[in-house]
């Protein structure tokens, strides 16, 4: 298993946020974490990405535990894109992405071709190369967007964790990053509220509710209206797409 979870509970005071949640994601896997506004999506990718200690439980990568790694050996591993931006400095695209190749570095090692070639795929790869010298402050939300993911790509992780990656990105967007994180080699756990992206994208899905994972496994075998209703409360109706032979889900009113 690339990233496993065993009974891990968060608290803030007597509030559990994070409850009793366990899960197996497999390496190379595209697995959507779908759920309620306010049902512990971020909490739990927070915890996976080693930035909150549970109060209960384990996280391991590959076997081990990720309280005992060293902070560098992990950040080479692991990818974080948080949902919200992560500078107010006027720094150039380019060196925003370049961010992403510090985990690879000592204190005296030099920059590298391979990391200029590391940083400019990752560019090319969200579309953002010929934005490389402008200025973060002046990217819409969306290209500030892809070039977070491209920061995490320039990490060159084996596991990527995104919370609401689609999120300001036009429906073009939504759809080529969709499938971008579909076709990386990495294990991919990605937060997302677009149940039919979910449905065309995902190879698995894990499914919150207060805390509480209610439902994991592929589009095809979970997704149905009895659960839909049941976590999001919205009428449905789910057919198999004669366009692309997923799940496409219908909603009503
Ligand atoms: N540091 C904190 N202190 C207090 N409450 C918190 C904290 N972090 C999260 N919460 C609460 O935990 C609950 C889960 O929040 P979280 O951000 O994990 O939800 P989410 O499923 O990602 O929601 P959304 O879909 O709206 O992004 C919310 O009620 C939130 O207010």
């Amino acid at each position: 298993m690339s990233i496993t979870a065993e009974n891990i509970t968060w608290k803030v005071g007597k509030k559990v946020i994070v409850n009793d949640v366990s899960l197996n994601i497999s390496r190379g896997e595209t697995v959507g974490l779908l759920g309620p506004n306010g049902c512990g999506k971020s909490s739990l990718l927070r915890i996976l990405a080693g930035l909150r200690r549970p109060d209960t439980g384990s996280v391991t990568l590959e076997g081990q535990n990720i309280a005992r790694m060293a902070k560098k050996q992990f950040a080479r591993r692991v990818a974080f894109v948080e949902q919200h931006g992560m500078t107010d400095a006027n720094m150039r695209v380019r060196d925003v992405v370049k961010l992403g190749r510090i985990p690879h570095h000592s204190p005296f090692s030099n920059w590298s071709t391979h990391d200029d070639e590391a940083v400019t795929a990752a560019l090319q790869t969200v579309n953002m190369l010929e934005k490389s010298d402008q200025g973060w402050l002046s990217l819409s939300g969306g290209e500030r967007q892809r070039v977070q993911i491209a920061r995490a790509l320039a990490q060159t992780p084996t596991e990527i964790l995104l919370d609401e990656p689609t999120n300001h990105l036009d429906i073009h967007h939504q759809m080529q990053l969709m499938h971008l994180i579909g076709q990386l080699p990495l294990t991919s756990l990605v937060a997302i509220h677009d149940l039919n992206h979910a449905s065309m994208f995902c190879d698995s899905l894990i499914v919150m509710q207060q805390g509480k994972i209610v439902a994991t496994g592929t589009p095809q075998d979970i997704l149905s209206e009895d659960l839909l209703w049941d976590v999001f409360r919205v009428k449905t109706k789910i057919e198999t797409s004669r366009y692309h032979g997923k799940k496409h889900i219908y909603f009503l009113v």
